[in-house]
């Protein structure tokens, strides 16, 4: 695919995971999409972490703040996550239950506490049905339980990007 028109859709609350969206964008160019729910969420992070278990037993999908406009010119699509009780917070479905993925490519990115991607990536990979979803990348990113809320700057960044660019060129992407 030649000069792909790409977009890079990001969840976050304490920031890695739209810094690592926003290191992919410095790569490759595009456009960056912030999800966010319609409800304020809690800042506290027990609440937070209480407000998702249930959105996510419930089968809960949150309404969404603003929609993309002319979400069909994307033919490549990065769709980054934080990992949330070892799954996608619930906004994220909602993002892929709103548009048609079919014949995209789809390269979904995740930050986590420590514990991996857990279903994340297969979350994703099940919600955007039709398109081709290429192998993601994952890194640890804050650990709020013991205070430490963006891990993704300074020396750590730098590490980050490099990696990131070993992930892109891996599959095929860091040139298009
Ligand atoms: C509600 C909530 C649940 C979380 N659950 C997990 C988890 O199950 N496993 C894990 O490794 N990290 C977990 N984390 C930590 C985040 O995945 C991690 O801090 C991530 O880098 C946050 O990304 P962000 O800064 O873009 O919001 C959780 C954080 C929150 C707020």
């Amino acid at each position: 695919m030649g000069n792909p028109k790409t977009l890079i859709v990001y969840y976050s609350r304490t920031g890695n995971t739209k810094v690592v969206a926003e290191l992919i964008q410095e790569k490759l160019g595009g456009d960056l999409f912030q999800i966010e729910t319609q409800e304020k969420r809690p800042s506290n992070y027990r609440k937070e972490v209480e407000q998702n278990e249930e959105e996510q037993e419930g089968n809960v999908l949150p309404e969404l703040k603003s929609k993309i406009s002319n979400f069909n010119q994307y033919d490549r699509i990065f769709i980054g996550a934080p990992t949330w009780n070892m799954a996608l917070p619930q906004a994220i479905l909602t993002f892929m239950d709103s548009y048609e993925f079919a014949g995209k490519t789809v390269i979904p990115f995740n930050t986590n506490g420590g514990y991996g991607t857990g279903s994340t990536f297969n979350q994703i990979k099940f919600g955007v049905q039709g398109a081709e979803v290429l192998d993601g990348y994952s890194v640890k990113g804050g650990e709020e339980t013991n205070g430490t809320l963006l891990a993704i700057e300074g020396e750590r960044k730098v590490e980050v990007s490099r990696e990131i660019d070993t992930w892109l060129e891996k599959i095929g992407q860091l040139n298009n």
